[in-house]
Protein backbone atom coordinates (compact mmCIF):
# COMPACT_ATOMS: atom_id res chain seq x y z
CA UNK A 1 0.00 0.00 0.00
CA UNK A 2 2.72 2.51 1.24
CA UNK A 3 6.12 1.44 0.36
CA UNK A 4 9.58 3.23 -0.89
CA UNK A 5 8.85 6.21 1.12
CA UNK A 6 10.88 8.80 2.90
CA UNK A 7 10.46 8.61 6.97
CA UNK A 8 9.18 12.30 6.55
CA UNK A 9 6.35 10.93 4.30
CA UNK A 10 5.96 7.66 6.23
CA UNK A 11 5.19 9.48 9.79
CA UNK A 12 2.77 12.40 7.91
CA UNK A 13 -0.06 11.31 9.65
CA UNK A 14 -2.11 13.27 7.03
CA UNK A 15 -0.30 10.92 4.46
CA UNK A 16 -1.24 7.85 6.50
CA UNK A 17 -4.75 8.90 6.86
CA UNK A 18 -5.12 9.47 2.94
CA UNK A 19 -3.23 6.07 1.68
CA UNK A 20 -5.52 4.40 4.01
CA UNK A 21 -8.33 6.15 2.77
CA UNK A 22 -7.40 5.65 -0.79
CA UNK A 23 -6.75 2.05 -0.56
CA UNK A 24 -9.90 1.18 1.18
CA UNK A 25 -11.63 3.47 -1.47
CA UNK A 26 -10.18 1.31 -4.85
CA UNK A 27 -11.64 -1.87 -2.56
CA UNK A 28 -14.98 0.14 -2.34
CA UNK A 29 -14.89 1.09 -5.94
CA UNK A 30 -16.10 3.92 -4.12
CA UNK A 31 -17.43 6.98 -6.69
CA UNK A 32 -15.18 9.17 -8.05
CA UNK A 33 -16.96 12.37 -6.98
CA UNK A 34 -17.30 10.99 -3.84
CA UNK A 35 -13.79 9.81 -3.59
CA UNK A 36 -13.03 13.78 -4.35
CA UNK A 37 -15.40 15.28 -1.74
CA UNK A 38 -13.83 13.10 1.01
CA UNK A 39 -10.56 13.54 0.00
CA UNK A 40 -10.19 16.77 1.85
CA UNK A 41 -11.45 18.53 4.80
CA UNK A 42 -14.12 20.65 4.00
CA UNK A 43 -13.40 23.76 6.11
CA UNK A 44 -9.80 24.49 7.70
CA UNK A 45 -9.74 27.39 10.21
CA UNK A 46 -6.64 29.06 11.27
CA UNK A 47 -6.26 31.96 13.82
CA UNK A 48 -3.44 33.69 15.27
CA UNK A 49 -4.68 35.95 18.55
CA UNK A 50 -2.95 37.48 21.28
CA UNK A 51 -3.05 36.69 24.79
CA UNK A 52 -1.54 38.43 27.91
CA UNK A 53 0.99 35.67 29.98
CA UNK A 54 1.07 36.54 33.68
CA UNK A 55 4.98 38.64 33.41
CA UNK A 56 2.66 41.55 31.63
CA UNK A 57 4.07 39.96 27.91
CA UNK A 58 1.97 39.48 24.75
CA UNK A 59 2.28 36.38 23.10
CA UNK A 60 0.53 35.47 19.62
CA UNK A 61 -0.87 31.89 19.45
CA UNK A 62 -1.65 29.24 16.40
CA UNK A 63 -4.89 28.03 16.73
CA UNK A 64 -6.30 25.57 14.05
CA UNK A 65 -9.91 23.99 13.75
CA UNK A 66 -10.57 21.53 11.04
CA UNK A 67 -13.87 20.19 9.66
CA UNK A 68 -13.48 17.30 7.58
CA UNK A 69 -16.69 16.00 6.85
CA UNK A 70 -20.53 17.07 8.96
CA UNK A 71 -22.39 14.79 6.02
CA UNK A 72 -23.74 12.65 8.82
CA UNK A 73 -24.45 15.58 11.58
CA UNK A 74 -22.39 18.35 13.42
CA UNK A 75 -18.40 17.92 13.33
CA UNK A 76 -17.40 16.24 16.22
CA UNK A 77 -13.91 15.88 17.74
CA UNK A 78 -11.12 17.26 20.76
CA UNK A 79 -8.92 19.66 20.79
CA UNK A 80 -5.45 19.19 21.30
CA UNK A 81 -2.52 21.83 22.97
CA UNK A 82 0.87 20.63 22.09
CA UNK A 83 3.71 22.39 20.95
CA UNK A 84 4.03 19.88 18.01
CA UNK A 85 0.48 20.56 16.61
CA UNK A 86 0.54 20.81 13.26
CA UNK A 87 -2.09 21.41 10.02
CA UNK A 88 -1.32 18.35 8.94
CA UNK A 89 -1.65 16.59 11.99
CA UNK A 90 -5.26 17.98 12.59
CA UNK A 91 -6.64 17.30 9.07
CA UNK A 92 -5.70 14.04 9.85
CA UNK A 93 -7.46 14.34 13.06
CA UNK A 94 -10.70 15.97 11.87
CA UNK A 95 -10.91 13.06 9.22
CA UNK A 96 -10.04 9.95 11.73
CA UNK A 97 -13.59 11.65 13.70
CA UNK A 98 -15.55 11.14 10.67
CA UNK A 99 -14.60 7.91 10.14
CA UNK A 100 -14.86 6.86 13.88
CA UNK A 101 -18.37 8.50 14.05
CA UNK A 102 -19.16 6.53 11.15
CA UNK A 103 -17.61 3.59 12.48
CA UNK A 104 -19.58 3.65 15.16
CA UNK A 105 -22.96 4.67 13.86
CA UNK A 106 -23.52 8.11 15.81
CA UNK A 107 -24.71 11.39 14.10
CA UNK A 108 -21.33 13.40 13.87
CA UNK A 109 -19.14 13.96 10.98
CA UNK A 110 -15.75 14.98 11.51
CA UNK A 111 -13.61 17.98 13.68
CA UNK A 112 -10.41 18.49 15.30
CA UNK A 113 -8.73 21.59 16.79
CA UNK A 114 -5.29 22.40 18.46
CA UNK A 115 -3.55 25.42 19.56
CA UNK A 116 0.24 25.27 19.59
CA UNK A 117 1.06 26.06 22.95
CA UNK A 118 3.18 24.17 25.43
CA UNK A 119 0.97 23.34 28.73
CA UNK A 120 3.78 22.35 30.62
CA UNK A 121 5.25 26.29 30.81
CA UNK A 122 1.57 27.66 31.37
CA UNK A 123 0.10 28.47 34.38
CA UNK A 124 -3.73 28.37 34.79
CA UNK A 125 -4.42 30.98 34.56
CA UNK A 126 -2.47 31.64 30.90
CA UNK A 127 -4.21 28.73 29.77
CA UNK A 128 -7.89 29.76 30.37
CA UNK A 129 -6.54 33.35 28.55
CA UNK A 130 -5.31 30.64 25.70
CA UNK A 131 -8.68 28.65 25.72
CA UNK A 132 -11.35 31.52 26.10
CA UNK A 133 -9.51 33.67 22.93
CA UNK A 134 -9.13 30.50 21.02
CA UNK A 135 -13.04 29.94 21.45
CA UNK A 136 -13.92 33.83 20.35
CA UNK A 137 -11.83 33.13 17.17
CA UNK A 138 -13.25 29.58 15.96
CA UNK A 139 -16.96 30.78 17.51
CA UNK A 140 -18.88 31.11 14.30
CA UNK A 141 -18.08 27.38 13.54
CA UNK A 142 -18.89 25.52 16.19
CA UNK A 143 -22.20 25.05 18.18
CA UNK A 144 -24.77 22.33 19.04
CA UNK A 145 -25.70 22.20 15.89
CA UNK A 146 -22.67 23.06 13.86
CA UNK A 147 -19.45 21.60 15.34
CA UNK A 148 -19.09 20.06 18.98
CA UNK A 149 -15.85 20.21 20.17
CA UNK A 150 -14.08 18.08 23.43
CA UNK A 151 -11.32 16.97 24.96
CA UNK A 152 -7.87 15.54 23.69
CA UNK A 153 -4.19 15.76 24.54
CA UNK A 154 -3.39 18.09 26.91
CA UNK A 155 -6.69 18.87 27.76
CA UNK A 156 -9.21 18.09 30.02
CA UNK A 157 -12.61 19.19 32.08
CA UNK A 158 -11.98 22.19 33.12
CA UNK A 159 -10.75 23.24 29.49
CA UNK A 160 -14.38 22.30 28.14
CA UNK A 161 -15.78 24.10 30.85
CA UNK A 162 -14.18 27.37 29.61
CA UNK A 163 -14.95 27.03 26.20
CA UNK A 164 -18.30 26.37 27.54
CA UNK A 165 -18.34 29.36 29.44
CA UNK A 166 -16.74 31.36 26.60
CA UNK A 167 -19.72 30.41 23.98
CA UNK A 168 -22.15 31.10 26.26
CA UNK A 169 -21.05 34.42 27.39
CA UNK A 170 -21.28 35.69 23.59
CA UNK A 171 -24.72 33.56 23.34
CA UNK A 172 -26.34 35.53 25.61
CA UNK A 173 -27.27 31.66 27.40
CA UNK A 174 -25.56 28.41 28.98
CA UNK A 175 -25.27 26.19 26.17
CA UNK A 176 -24.14 23.08 27.49
CA UNK A 177 -24.18 21.21 24.56
CA UNK A 178 -21.92 23.33 22.62
CA UNK A 179 -18.78 20.85 24.12
CA UNK A 180 -18.71 17.19 26.09
CA UNK A 181 -16.25 16.27 28.33
CA UNK A 182 -17.58 18.86 30.37
CA UNK A 183 -17.41 18.47 34.82
CA UNK A 184 -20.27 16.35 35.80
CA UNK A 185 -21.83 19.60 37.62
CA UNK A 186 -22.06 21.26 34.53
CA UNK A 187 -24.31 19.14 31.78
CA UNK A 188 -21.18 16.48 31.82
CA UNK A 189 -22.09 12.86 31.29
CA UNK A 190 -21.39 10.59 33.80
CA UNK A 191 -18.54 7.81 32.34
CA UNK A 192 -16.92 10.33 29.97
CA UNK A 193 -13.85 11.00 31.21
CA UNK A 194 -13.29 7.30 31.58
CA UNK A 195 -14.95 6.39 28.61
CA UNK A 196 -12.05 6.17 26.01
CA UNK A 197 -10.29 3.46 28.70
CA UNK A 198 -13.25 1.61 29.23
CA UNK A 199 -13.79 1.13 25.07
CA UNK A 200 -9.92 -0.35 24.71
CA UNK A 201 -11.05 -2.56 27.69
CA UNK A 202 -14.08 -4.10 25.68
CA UNK A 203 -11.91 -3.60 22.84
CA UNK A 204 -8.93 -5.99 24.40
CA UNK A 205 -12.06 -8.44 25.84
CA UNK A 206 -13.75 -8.86 22.30
CA UNK A 207 -9.98 -9.58 20.29
CA UNK A 208 -9.55 -12.20 23.27
CA UNK A 209 -12.72 -13.75 21.99
CA UNK A 210 -13.04 -13.70 18.49
CA UNK A 211 -9.09 -15.29 18.64
CA UNK A 212 -10.40 -17.80 21.22
CA UNK A 213 -7.35 -16.49 24.02
CA UNK A 214 -7.21 -16.64 27.44
CA UNK A 215 -7.83 -13.95 29.27
CA UNK A 216 -6.17 -15.15 32.36
CA UNK A 217 -2.59 -14.21 32.16
CA UNK A 218 -3.15 -12.33 29.72
CA UNK A 219 0.09 -9.95 29.56
CA UNK A 220 -0.64 -6.32 29.07
CA UNK A 221 1.74 -3.05 27.65
CA UNK A 222 0.53 0.23 27.71
CA UNK A 223 2.13 3.42 26.30
CA UNK A 224 0.86 6.99 27.96
CA UNK A 225 -0.78 7.14 31.50
CA UNK A 226 -2.72 10.03 30.64
CA UNK A 227 -6.47 9.91 30.32
CA UNK A 228 -6.74 7.00 27.69
CA UNK A 229 -3.88 5.05 29.28
CA UNK A 230 -3.99 5.38 32.91
CA UNK A 231 -8.06 4.68 32.90
CA UNK A 232 -7.67 1.88 30.14
CA UNK A 233 -4.72 0.26 32.46
CA UNK A 234 -6.78 0.41 35.95
CA UNK A 235 -9.90 -0.89 34.31
CA UNK A 236 -7.95 -3.65 32.82
CA UNK A 237 -6.43 -4.81 35.82
CA UNK A 238 -9.37 -4.44 37.51
CA UNK A 239 -10.55 -7.06 35.44
CA UNK A 240 -8.05 -9.54 35.32
CA UNK A 241 -5.59 -8.93 32.90
CA UNK A 242 -1.53 -8.43 34.10
CA UNK A 243 -0.27 -4.99 33.22
CA UNK A 244 3.64 -5.47 32.74
CA UNK A 245 4.67 -2.82 31.13
CA UNK A 246 3.86 1.42 31.68
CA UNK A 247 5.74 3.87 28.72
CA UNK A 248 5.13 7.23 29.49
CA UNK A 249 6.86 10.19 28.09
CA UNK A 250 10.14 10.57 30.66
CA UNK A 251 10.70 7.01 31.17
CA UNK A 252 8.58 3.58 31.55
CA UNK A 253 8.21 0.59 34.08
CA UNK A 254 8.69 -3.41 33.42
CA UNK A 255 7.30 -5.96 35.70
CA UNK A 256 6.96 -9.43 34.53
CA UNK A 257 4.84 -10.46 37.35
CA UNK A 258 2.56 -7.34 36.86
CA UNK A 259 2.34 -3.86 38.11
CA UNK A 260 -0.68 -3.04 40.43
CA UNK A 261 -2.13 -0.27 38.68
CA UNK A 262 -3.99 1.35 41.77
CA UNK A 263 -0.74 1.82 43.21
CA UNK A 264 1.10 3.19 40.68
CA UNK A 265 -1.72 5.54 40.15
CA UNK A 266 -1.48 6.94 43.62
CA UNK A 267 1.87 7.23 42.79
CA UNK A 268 1.44 9.23 40.26
CA UNK A 269 -0.87 11.65 41.82
CA UNK A 270 2.07 12.05 44.45
CA UNK A 271 5.14 12.52 42.42
CA UNK A 272 3.47 13.85 38.97
CA UNK A 273 5.33 10.80 37.31
CA UNK A 274 5.72 7.14 37.11
CA UNK A 275 9.31 7.55 37.59
CA UNK A 276 11.25 5.85 40.81
CA UNK A 277 8.08 3.78 41.36
CA UNK A 278 9.68 1.03 43.49
CA UNK A 279 7.45 -1.94 42.55
CA UNK A 280 8.72 -2.52 38.98
CA UNK A 281 11.87 -2.00 37.06
CA UNK A 282 12.54 1.26 35.23
CA UNK A 283 12.93 0.83 31.53
CA UNK A 284 13.23 3.31 28.81
CA UNK A 285 10.07 3.66 27.20
CA UNK A 286 10.54 2.49 23.39
CA UNK A 287 12.18 -0.50 25.15
CA UNK A 288 8.91 -1.15 27.19
CA UNK A 289 7.12 -1.46 23.73
CA UNK A 290 8.85 -3.86 22.63
CA UNK A 291 8.67 -6.51 25.66
CA UNK A 292 7.03 -9.72 24.64
CA UNK A 293 3.15 -9.50 25.73
CA UNK A 294 -0.34 -10.91 24.63
CA UNK A 295 -1.90 -7.07 24.00
CA UNK A 296 0.14 -3.73 23.61
CA UNK A 297 -1.65 -0.72 23.83
CA UNK A 298 -0.58 2.51 22.61
CA UNK A 299 -2.67 5.48 24.34
CA UNK A 300 -0.32 8.86 23.64
CA UNK A 301 0.74 9.82 20.63
CA UNK A 302 0.78 9.55 16.62
CA UNK A 303 3.71 7.38 15.38
CA UNK A 304 4.93 5.35 17.63
CA UNK A 305 4.85 2.20 15.83
CA UNK A 306 6.89 2.63 11.91
CA UNK A 307 8.91 0.87 9.95
CA UNK A 308 11.74 1.05 11.90
CA UNK A 309 10.60 -1.09 14.56
CA UNK A 310 7.13 -2.78 13.94
CA UNK A 311 9.03 -5.89 13.20
CA UNK A 312 10.87 -5.89 16.96
CA UNK A 313 6.90 -6.00 18.16
CA UNK A 314 6.11 -9.31 20.01
CA UNK A 315 2.75 -8.31 21.16
CA UNK A 316 0.07 -10.69 19.79
CA UNK A 317 -2.57 -7.90 19.55
CA UNK A 318 -2.73 -4.20 18.62
CA UNK A 319 -5.19 -2.05 20.17
CA UNK A 320 -4.81 1.54 19.25
CA UNK A 321 -6.20 3.52 22.24
CA UNK A 322 -3.96 6.45 20.52
CA UNK A 323 -5.18 8.11 17.24
CA UNK A 324 -2.63 7.35 14.71
CA UNK A 325 -0.18 5.35 16.33
CA UNK A 326 0.86 2.79 13.52
CA UNK A 327 2.21 4.19 9.93
CA UNK A 328 0.93 2.73 6.99
CA UNK A 329 4.07 1.10 6.34
CA UNK A 330 4.44 -0.44 9.50
CA UNK A 331 1.11 -2.02 9.31
CA UNK A 332 2.49 -3.81 6.34
CA UNK A 333 5.22 -5.16 8.56
CA UNK A 334 2.40 -6.21 11.25
CA UNK A 335 0.29 -7.87 8.72
CA UNK A 336 2.90 -10.06 7.79
CA UNK A 337 3.77 -10.99 11.53
CA UNK A 338 -0.12 -11.95 11.70
CA UNK A 339 -0.29 -9.59 14.56
CA UNK A 340 -4.52 -8.72 15.02
CA UNK A 341 -4.85 -5.09 14.93
CA UNK A 342 -7.75 -3.17 16.19
CA UNK A 343 -7.24 0.45 14.41
CA UNK A 344 -7.85 3.76 16.60
CA UNK A 345 -10.91 4.88 14.57
CA UNK A 346 -12.85 1.59 16.35
CA UNK A 347 -10.36 1.01 19.34
CA UNK A 348 -10.67 4.41 20.90
CA UNK A 349 -14.21 5.31 19.98
CA UNK A 350 -15.15 4.60 23.50
CA UNK A 351 -14.43 8.96 24.19
CA UNK A 352 -16.99 9.69 21.26
CA UNK A 353 -19.49 7.73 22.01
CA UNK A 354 -19.93 8.53 25.49
CA UNK A 355 -19.95 12.45 24.21
CA UNK A 356 -22.30 11.55 21.89
CA UNK A 357 -24.60 10.45 25.27
CA UNK A 358 -23.47 14.01 26.64
CA UNK A 359 -24.54 15.68 24.10
CA UNK A 360 -28.11 13.96 24.02
CA UNK A 361 -28.54 14.39 27.68
CA UNK A 362 -27.70 17.88 27.58
CA UNK A 363 -30.03 18.49 25.14
CA UNK A 364 -32.37 16.43 26.58
CA UNK A 365 -31.82 17.96 30.42
CA UNK A 366 -31.96 14.68 31.51
CA UNK A 367 -29.31 12.80 32.80
CA UNK A 368 -28.47 8.97 33.04
CA UNK A 369 -27.09 6.88 35.47
CA UNK A 370 -23.13 5.44 34.96
CA UNK A 371 -24.90 2.29 34.55
CA UNK A 372 -26.92 3.13 31.59
CA UNK A 373 -23.97 5.26 30.10
CA UNK A 374 -21.83 1.64 30.68
CA UNK A 375 -24.52 -0.34 29.04
CA UNK A 376 -25.25 1.25 25.99
CA UNK A 377 -20.96 2.51 25.74
CA UNK A 378 -20.21 -1.72 25.49
CA UNK A 379 -23.44 -2.40 23.23
CA UNK A 380 -22.53 0.45 20.90
CA UNK A 381 -18.79 -1.10 20.82
CA UNK A 382 -19.35 -4.53 20.75
CA UNK A 383 -21.61 -3.93 17.46
CA UNK A 384 -18.94 -1.94 16.01
CA UNK A 385 -16.24 -4.61 16.56
CA UNK A 386 -18.88 -6.97 14.76
CA UNK A 387 -19.07 -5.10 12.19
CA UNK A 388 -15.34 -4.19 11.45
CA UNK A 389 -14.65 -8.16 11.29
CA UNK A 390 -17.15 -9.14 9.74
CA UNK A 391 -16.50 -6.27 6.84
CA UNK A 392 -12.88 -7.62 7.31
CA UNK A 393 -13.89 -11.12 6.29
CA UNK A 394 -16.64 -10.38 3.59
CA UNK A 395 -13.69 -8.24 1.95
CA UNK A 396 -10.32 -9.99 2.76
CA UNK A 397 -8.91 -7.32 4.46
CA UNK A 398 -7.32 -6.32 7.65
CA UNK A 399 -9.59 -4.97 10.40
CA UNK A 400 -8.18 -1.07 9.32
CA UNK A 401 -8.99 -1.25 5.67
CA UNK A 402 -12.17 -2.87 6.94
CA UNK A 403 -12.93 -0.41 9.07
CA UNK A 404 -12.32 2.49 6.89
CA UNK A 405 -14.52 0.93 4.41
CA UNK A 406 -17.40 0.32 6.59
CA UNK A 407 -17.23 3.91 7.91
CA UNK A 408 -16.81 5.25 3.83
CA UNK A 409 -19.84 3.09 3.08
CA UNK A 410 -21.89 4.82 5.30
CA UNK A 411 -20.95 8.10 4.82
CA UNK A 412 -21.14 7.93 1.28
CA UNK A 413 -24.49 6.65 1.66
CA UNK A 414 -25.55 9.83 3.38
CA UNK A 415 -23.95 11.68 0.95
CA UNK A 416 -25.98 10.32 -1.83
CA UNK A 417 -28.52 10.01 0.05
CA UNK A 418 -28.56 13.55 1.09
CA UNK A 419 -27.65 14.69 -2.61
CA UNK A 420 -25.18 16.55 -2.21
CA UNK A 421 -23.79 14.89 -4.67
CA UNK A 422 -26.57 15.46 -7.05
N1 LIG B 1 -9.12 11.76 25.70
C1 LIG B 1 -9.94 11.07 24.90
O1 LIG B 1 -11.12 10.87 25.21
C2 LIG B 1 -9.44 10.49 23.63
C3 LIG B 1 -8.10 10.49 23.31
N2 LIG B 1 -7.68 9.84 22.17
C4 LIG B 1 -6.28 9.79 21.81
O2 LIG B 1 -5.57 9.10 22.83
C5 LIG B 1 -4.22 9.60 22.90
C6 LIG B 1 -3.92 10.06 24.32
O3 LIG B 1 -4.87 11.07 24.67
P1 LIG B 1 -5.18 11.46 26.18
O4 LIG B 1 -4.95 10.29 27.05
O5 LIG B 1 -6.47 12.16 26.16
O6 LIG B 1 -4.04 12.54 26.42
P2 LIG B 1 -3.38 12.97 27.81
O7 LIG B 1 -2.79 14.29 27.57
O8 LIG B 1 -4.35 12.80 28.92
O9 LIG B 1 -2.24 11.87 28.03
C7 LIG B 1 -1.23 11.61 27.13
C8 LIG B 1 -0.20 10.77 27.86
O10 LIG B 1 0.78 10.31 26.95
C9 LIG B 1 2.08 10.64 27.47
N3 LIG B 1 2.96 10.83 26.35
C10 LIG B 1 3.02 11.85 25.47
N4 LIG B 1 3.95 11.62 24.55
C11 LIG B 1 4.53 10.44 24.86
C12 LIG B 1 5.57 9.67 24.31
N5 LIG B 1 6.21 10.07 23.21
N6 LIG B 1 5.88 8.48 24.90
C13 LIG B 1 5.22 8.06 25.99
N7 LIG B 1 4.22 8.75 26.57
C14 LIG B 1 3.89 9.92 26.02
C15 LIG B 1 1.85 11.89 28.30
O11 LIG B 1 2.91 12.06 29.23
P3 LIG B 1 3.13 13.51 29.91
O12 LIG B 1 1.92 13.75 30.76
O13 LIG B 1 4.38 13.32 30.68
O14 LIG B 1 3.24 14.47 28.76
C16 LIG B 1 0.52 11.55 28.96
O15 LIG B 1 0.69 10.71 30.06
C17 LIG B 1 -4.14 10.69 21.83
O16 LIG B 1 -3.71 10.12 20.62
C18 LIG B 1 -5.59 11.13 21.69
O17 LIG B 1 -5.85 11.74 20.45
C19 LIG B 1 -8.55 9.17 21.36
C20 LIG B 1 -9.89 9.16 21.65
C21 LIG B 1 -10.45 9.89 22.74
O1 LIG C 1 -15.23 13.00 22.53
C1 LIG C 1 -15.14 13.52 21.44
O2 LIG C 1 -16.01 14.21 20.95
C2 LIG C 1 -13.92 13.35 20.57
C3 LIG C 1 -12.79 12.62 21.18
C4 LIG C 1 -11.64 12.65 20.22
O3 LIG C 1 -11.09 13.70 19.96
C5 LIG C 1 -11.20 11.43 19.58
O4 LIG C 1 -11.93 10.44 19.58
O5 LIG C 1 -10.10 11.43 19.01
Amino acid sequence: MATAISLEQEINPWEAQSARFDFAARKLNLDPGIWKVLSSPSREIIVHFPVQMDDGRFEVFTGYRVQHSQARGPGKGGIRYSPDVTLDEVRALASWMTWKCAVVNIPFGGAKGGVICDPRKLSQGELERITRRYTSEIIDFIGPEKDVPAPDVNTNEQTMAWIMDTYSMHMRQTVTSVVTGKPINIGGSRGRTEATGRGVMVMCNESLRYLKMPREGCRVVIQGFGNVGSNAARLLFENGYKIVGIAEYDGGLYNPTGIDIHQLLGYKERNGTVLGFRNAEAMPSEEVLLNECEILIPAATENVITSRNADRIQAKILIEGANGPTTAVADEILAEKRIFVVPDILANSGGVTASYFEWVQDRQGYFWKEAIVIEQLETILRDAFEDVVRYSEAHNVNNRIAAYMLAIDRVAFTIKQRGIYA
